[in-house]
């Protein structure tokens, strides 16, 4: 130790750490300890500057990381992301278990969970399912503090489970072994969004010369968290849109279908008392949510009054969707019913829903119910009492919610007996049975009905005529109406067409169908005057067979088995004779 005081203040001040400084002092004592005592103050000021250098170094090393996990947070565009920053980056600079950030509701009074890290021991815990699907009061105590922390606050897990704070959230986490907490407020400028919770295993683990660093980086982490939020929602309500769009489709599609058909819905007219009768069936029925079968002879109305339900019950915003179980072809029965999946037959180039998830959320009318064959009977009373379906070709199955309408103009009991109409599908259908009375049971309301046909045709045709003569009338009065109303409407309809006048003086009744008038009117029409030619008696007569088909042309007890000709013929002549179905139907 030969240095002059002058050497040693250099060499003293050459020194930048902490330790060599130390030695150094150690040495001197020992050796000149009255040299020590002389340059004191060197040694103190050399000591101060080393450790200003170094928590400077460390202020930057923070600052780095800092800018490097802010970095790597900007960059965070959904949960998958964020959750790696959180238990990859921010675990390089913090110990600790897990961290989980809960949100505030719209509510403004409870939080949910929005991010939980996947390797937490929690997951083991009975209650953990709870964590996720839950909603927390933030009147509890705890989840007020963190929601409020604008300064990271610690908690010891021992002392809340004693105190019986935060709930279940702190139970879970300390029988899963953490015990100790730190929470600080996610705030998006100056509302409150939710708030970071850092668990750890090991009492005092948390760093606590970092707390700056972990507000620093909440603050981060709230702009991100906002900006997940803002894009759930948004492709929520993209979702809700193009699910609005899909509806919107399938609606037109169907509306589209229905104009193409001409068809219209009217009033009910009548108020004969049989009528009265059905009419107060329906108002018991109509908002019972339950299944109806509608029962009654061809042409009473039984689809007008399958919409009179449905237009009184709560489903009236949703589509009544009508299926004609008679009409529908074998091979594609099940695909009309339940829709297909592209490809999964021989031209379903396209997918395509079918009539039951049309229907989602109103009703399915299943109108001649009694002609439905015994295989497709199965499927429908499995998607009645599962309440779902599975599109032809699909790997999944759809739940539905649909109220069913069935009518049939047989008598299904006897179909039942006949083992044509399965029994329970029968006795799921029949919860409600509405018997429509045919015309000839309820003639009071003839001059009603003829009233509303005259309006009716006089509106489509342009015409003007006020009624019918009161002979007219006694004879409508005395038809039995094998075809009832629409056999009714037929007639006024041809003869609003006939008639010059401005008043129907003349209609022709089918003369063997008169039951009460012995005196059928016996006046020719213009129309009978004229000689016909053979086209139009043919056309005739297909379209008077197809009505009594009710517009089934082939197959067993179609109009092309009762006329004796092969449905292709009958197809061909249906098209030379413009005939459609609006003729016969
Ligand atoms: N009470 C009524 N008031 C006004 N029009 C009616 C009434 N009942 C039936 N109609 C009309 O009669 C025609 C036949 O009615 P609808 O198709 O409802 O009968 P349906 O019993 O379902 O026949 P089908 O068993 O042949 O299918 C329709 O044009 C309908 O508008």
């Amino acid at each position: 130790m030969d240095h002059t005081p002058e050497d040693l203040n250099n060499i003293i001040a050459g020194i930048s750490d902490k330790r060599e400084l130390q030695q150094l002092i150690d040495d001197i004592k020992k050796v000149a300890p009255e040299l020590a005592q002389g340059i004191s103050m060197q040694l103190t000021v050399a000591m101060a500057k080393i450790l200003a250098a170094g928590q400077i170094a460390e202020k930057e090393k923070e600052q780095a990381m800092l800018l490097s996990i802010s970095n790597s947070i900007a960059a965070t565009r959904n949960k998958m992301d964020l959750l790696e920053v959180l238990h990859g980056k921010l675990r390089t600079v913090f110990s600790f278990s897990h961290t989980v950030i809960c949100i505030l509701n719209s509510d403004k009074k409870t939080v949910r969970t929005f991010l939980l890290d996947p390797h937490s021991p929690n997951q083991q815990h009975p209650d953990y399912p709870r964590l996720t699907d839950e909603i927390f009061p933030i009147s509890d105590s705890l989840l007020n503090v963190a929601l409020h922390a604008d300064t990271p606050v610690i908690f010891d897990g021992e002392r809340l489970i004693r105190e019986r704070k935060g709930s279940l959230c702190v139970r879970v986490n300390y029988d899963s072994g953490i015990r100790e907490f730190l929470f600080v407020s996610l705030r998006n400028g100056e509302e409150r969004i939710g708030f970071l919770m850092m668990c750890s295993a090991v009492p005092n683990e948390i760093d606590r010369h970092k707390l700056n660093l972990i507000q620093g980086i909440a603050s981060q982490l709230s702009v991100a968290v906002a900006s997940i939020l803002a894009n759930d929602e948004l492709e929520k309500k993209m979702r809700a849109i193009n699910s609005y769009k899909q509806q919107l489709e399938k609606e037109k599609w169907y509306l589209q279908e229905e104009i193409n058909e001409v068809y219209n819905y009217q009033e009910i007219i009548g108020s004969s008392a049989a009528l009265q009768q059905v009419y107060q069936r329906v108002s018991q029925v109509a908002k019972a949510d339950s299944s109806v079968l509608i029962l009654g002879e061809t042409g009473t109305g039984k689809e007008l009054l399958a919409r009179a339900i449905h237009n009184q019950s709560y489903r009236k915003d949703q589509l009544m969707v009508k299926v004609n179980c008679a009409a529908l072809s074998p091979n594609l029965i099940e695909s009309e019913l339940f829709g297909h999946e592209r490809g999964s037959f021989t031209g379903a180039t396209d997918r395509r829903i079918g009539k039951f998830e049309l229907a989602a959320g109103g009703t399915l009318f299943l109108d001649e119910i009694g002609e439905m064959p015994l295989d497709l009977q199965v499927k429908l009373l499995r998607v009645l009492q599962e309440k779902e379906i599975e599109r032809v070709g699909g790997k999944t199955v759809i739940p539905t919610d649909v109220r069913i309408i069935a009518a049939t103009n047989r008598q299904l009991w006897e179909e039942v007996q006949a083992g044509r109409f399965r029994s329970d599908l029968y006795y799921r259908l029949n919860v409600f049975p509405v018997t429509i009375p045919p015309l000839r049971d309820r003639r009071k309301d003839i001059p009603a009905l003829v009233d509303h046909f005259i309006a009716k045709y006089n509106r489509k045709t342009g015409k003007k005529i006020s009624g019918v003569s009161a002979e007219v009338l006694s004879g409508l009065m005395a038809y039995s109406w094998p075809g009832n109303i629409r056999e009714l409407e037929h007639l006024i309809e041809r003869f609003v067409i006939l008639t010059q006048d401005t008043f129907i003086q003349h209609i022709d009744i089918p003369v063997h169908n008169l039951v009460e008038n012995p005196e059928p009117p016996t006046v020719a029409s213009a129309e009978d005057a004229r000689v016909r030619t053979i086209d139009e008696i043919e056309r005739e007569h297909i379209v008077y067979v197809l009505k009594k088909c009710q517009g089934k042309v082939s197959g067993a007890g179609g109009a092309a088995e009762l006329l004796q000709i092969p449905s292709t013929t009958l197809n061909s002549k249906m098209k030379r004779l413009n005939i459609h179905r609006r003729d016969f139907e």
